[in-house]
């Protein structure tokens, strides 16, 4: 039996999705990709609610609202139209991205792991119940930065979607009970310092805050 109200302590591995937004491609003035753009993130990133966020000492770090899905039951090679199947429930997470090592990466060609996978990179709220929430693209995400909103956007708005995604990754990494997908960031995530607080949910479903402190 796997109690999914547990998936941060059970967490096996956590997989995140680059710009998935449509509205966040239109800022960026990118394409529409073709298939996704992944990355992993360990599982030691996770914190919960009242838990810190800490900046490692010379990071920037910008603060991505997501919707996380948590995945019910092991998935290899599954079908887009059987994938709901798998998914367990739902949270609300915030993909912490050290915006300096991304850049770094992303010109030098370098790995994505330290951008995201830093310790405290993964703030989650608690477990929702898939049958809590009947139509995930009906979502408004939402964060703001010391009570002033930043970031505002429905997830009908993403370029794949959660059947499309969990096939595609499924293909090649199988999923297991506890996984987390982290399903992309609408726009105007931004950096975020010592002393901020962090306040973020899915409207009329869940919310979480968070507070921010640098390493030392
Ligand atoms: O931080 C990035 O570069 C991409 C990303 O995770 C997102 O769009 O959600
Ligand atoms: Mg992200």
């Amino acid at each position: 039996m796997t109690n999914l109200d547990l998936f941060v302590e059970n967490g096996k591995k956590i997989i995140g999705v680059a710009a998935n937004y449509r509205s966040l491609l239109k800022v960026l003035k990118r394409e529409v990709p073709q298939v996704p753009e992944i990355f992993i993130k360990p599982t030691t990133s996770y914190i919960t609610e009242n838990e810190a966020i800490v900046i490692p000492n010379g990071f920037s770090v910008n603060q991505e609202v997501e919707l996380g899905v948590i995945i019910g039951k092991k998935a290899k090679r599954v079908k887009e139209n059987e994938a709901m199947d798998y998914v367990g429930g739902y949270c609300v997470a915030l993909d912490m991205t050290a915006t300096c090592k991304i850049k770094e990466a992303r010109s030098k060609g370098g790995s994505w792991t330290l951008g995201k996978g830093f310790d405290t990179a993964t703030p989650v709220s608690k477990f929702i119940p898939r049958s809590y929430i009947p139509d995930p693209y009906k979502l408004t995400l939402w964060c703001s930065v010391n009570g002033k909103m930043r970031q505002k956007g429905s997830t009908n708005d993403l370029v794949f979607n959660i059947p499309f995604l969990i096939s595609y990754i499924s293909k090649y990494i199988t999923l297991e009970p506890n996984d987390l997908i982290l399903t992309g960031s609408p726009p105007d995530m931004g950096p975020v310092k010592e002393n901020d607080v962090i306040e973020t949910g899915i409207t009329d479903v869940v919310e979480v805050k968070f507070k921010v402190f640098n390493e030392n």
